[in-house]
């Protein structure tokens, strides 16, 4: 079974996301020392900027320094441009942290990104190397299509979703600009030891419907929740939630 988080307030929510994340923090730094992390890119963000720059108290407990972190999908453009997942991370978190305060964090290559299509294959590899085998948490968004990563629905894109072998894809027709992007496989999901969606507002309401009531696994948020049902959990909101009637997640 799923696990679903239910708020009404936003503060609620990313507060109570905090603390599942330093839960996880926890468990992974008695584990191995280390708490090797994914993030997604849009929304999620400003839940991390709330819980973890504007809560103090949640604030105090992250152990940034032991913090490796990773991108479950990155779009292929340069760091600082507007569609970087990791620019708009630095933006929320990094470049609110003091000096001392200095989490690992793994970008795209940005020189090879530069050089254009040519070198898209091979920063894919690349990024494919330096991942982990278990991420103690990754963290997902949901568009209102049902993607996930940069693994969309539709079968122009099955080439992604059916990967079994591949950790990491060259994601070419992103329907969502910019087109070309890099996205972690379902294999890497289900090796990870927890997964947490994060969703919000009224543009996910009808998505909500499909994946929990129609549980139509042809979208790739509603095939992770069949997957991995264990260890996925959601936030979400009210709104959100408004039009799901399932209590059996
Ligand atoms: O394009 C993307 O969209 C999804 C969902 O974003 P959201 O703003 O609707 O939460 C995101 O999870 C993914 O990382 C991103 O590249």
């Amino acid at each position: 079974m799923v696990t679903v988080h239910k708020y009404t307030a936003e503060e609620s929510l990313a507060h109570n996301l905090g603390q599942f994340i330093l839960e996880s923090q926890d468990k992974a730094l008695k584990n191995h020392q280390k708490f090797n992390l994914a993030i997604s890119g849009g929304s999620l963000n400003n839940v991390l900027h709330k819980a973890f720059i504007e809560d103090k108290v949640l604030a105090s407990k992250v152990d940034w320094n032991s913090w490796a972190i990773y991108f479950v999908d990155e779009r292929l453009v340069p760091l600082d441009d507007p569609d970087s997942n990791f620019g708009a991370f630095k933006k929320a978190v990094l470049d609110h942290l003091p000096a001392n305060k200095a989490p690992k964090v793994y970008p795209i290559d940005e020189e090879l990104v530069k050089k254009g299509v040519d070198s898209f294959a091979q920063v894919t590899m690349d990024y494919e190397k330096i991942i982990p085998k278990n991420f103690d948490l990754v963290l997902l968004g949901c568009g209102p299509d049902g993607h996930t990563c940069s693994l969309f629905p539709g079968p122009t894109h099955n080439y992604l979703l059916d990967e079994k072998h591949r950790r990491v894809m060259w994601c070419r027709d992103s329907p969502k600009p910019p087109s070309d992007r890099i996205t972690v496989t379902l294999p890497v999901l289900g090796d990870a030891e927890s997964i947490c969606f994060v969703a919000e507002g009224a543009s996910k309401q009808p998505i909500m419907h499909e994946i929990f009531d129609l549980k139509n696994t042809k979208l790739p948020s509603a095939l992770v929740n069949h997957l991995y049902d264990a260890k996925v959990h959601w936030f979400v909101n009210d709104e959100a939630f408004t039009k799901v009637e399932t209590t059996s997640f």
